[in-house]
C-alpha cells in the first residue's frame, strides 16, 4: 500500500446547498488519516452530505474536497443497499467476486465466523426476510470486510438493541482500528467503541472540532 493511501482527507472551504437549502457554508476541517472520526450534529444539519462529499458522490459547489490518492473506499449508507434476493453471505462476499482458490475459501471461512459473531446464522434465506437490525448487521459486515482504506459508516448499529450493539461492536471495532473511519451517529455513546477517535460537530453550515 502506498503511503498516501493513509493520508488525511480535507474540505476547504466548501460551499454545498441543494436549491435554496444551504447545507455546508464555508467548511474547512482536516480529518486525520488512519483515525476514527465520530461525526454528530442536529438532524438535517449536513451529516450524510458530509459523508457523500467525502467518498466524492457529490462534488460542492464552491471549495475543495482532498481525499488521498488511490485510497479504497466502503461505506454503509441509512439504507442497507443490500441485494434483497441474495443471502447474507452473497451480500457480504460481493466486493471479494475476484477472489480464487486458497483466497477465496479463507475469506469464506472468515466470512461465516464474522456473521456468527455477530449473531446472525448462516443460512439461505434471502436478505429481504431479515429483520432491520438484522439487515443493518450484513450491510455493516460488507462494509468493515471490505478490503477498503476508508470506511464510511451512516448510523450504523440503528435498529440495534443494547446486547446485540455490544455483541457486534465486539466483533467490529478490532476492524476499525488504522484504517479512516467516519462514523456518522446520533448517540454519542458509541465513540466508546472508536478508540482515539476524534469528535465532530456538523451544525450551522460548518464542520468543527467537537
Ligand atoms: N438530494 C437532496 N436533494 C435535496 N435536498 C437534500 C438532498 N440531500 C439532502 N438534502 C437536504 O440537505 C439537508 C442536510 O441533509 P443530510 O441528510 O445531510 O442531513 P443529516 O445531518 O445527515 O440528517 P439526519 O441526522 O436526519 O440523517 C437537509 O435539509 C436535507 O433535506
Amino acid at each position: 500500500m502506498s503511503a498516501d493511501k493513509g493520508a488525511d482527507f480535507a474540505l476547504v472551504g466548501v460551499g454545498k446547498a441543494y436549491g435554496s437549502v444551504c447545507v455546508l457554508a464555508g467548511a474547512s476541517a482536516t480529518f486525520t488519516g488512519g483515525r476514527a472520526h465520530v461525526i454528530c450534529g442536529p438532524s438535517g444539519a449536513g451529516k450524510t452530505t458530509l459523508l457523500r462529499l467525502l467518498l466524492g458522490l457529490e462534488a460542492p459547489d464552491a471549495g475543495s474536497v482532498a481525499r488521498p490518492r488511490g485510497a479504497r473506499l466502503a461505506a454503509t449508507f441509512q439504507e442497507d443497499r443490500l441485494c434483497d434476493n441474495l443471502t447474507a453471505t452473497a451480500n457480504v462476499r460481493l466486493p471479494h467476486a475476484h477472489l480464487r482458490g486458497d483466497q477465496k475459501a479463507s475469506f469464506l471461512a472468515r466470512e461465516r465466523q464474522a456473521l456468527e459473531s455477530v449473531g446472525l446464522t448462516v443460512d439461505a434465506r434471502p436478505v429481504r426476510e431479515l429483520s432491520g437490525g438484522q439487515r443493518r448487521r450484513v450491510a455493516l459486515l460488507r462494509c468493515v470486510l471490505a478490503d477498503a482504506d476508508a470506511l464510511f459508516l451512516d448510523e450504523p448499529l440503528r435498529g440495534m438493541d443494547e446486547a446485540t450493539v455490544e455483541r457486534t461492536m465486539a466483533y467490529v471495532a478490532p476492524l476499525l482500528a488504522g484504517r479512516s473511519v467516519f462514523w456518522v451517529t446520533h448517540d454519542e455513546r458509541e465513540r466508546r467503541w472508536l478508540s482515539g477517535c476524534e469528535d465532530w460537530r456538523v451544525e450551522e453550515g460548518l464542520v468543527r472540532r467537537a
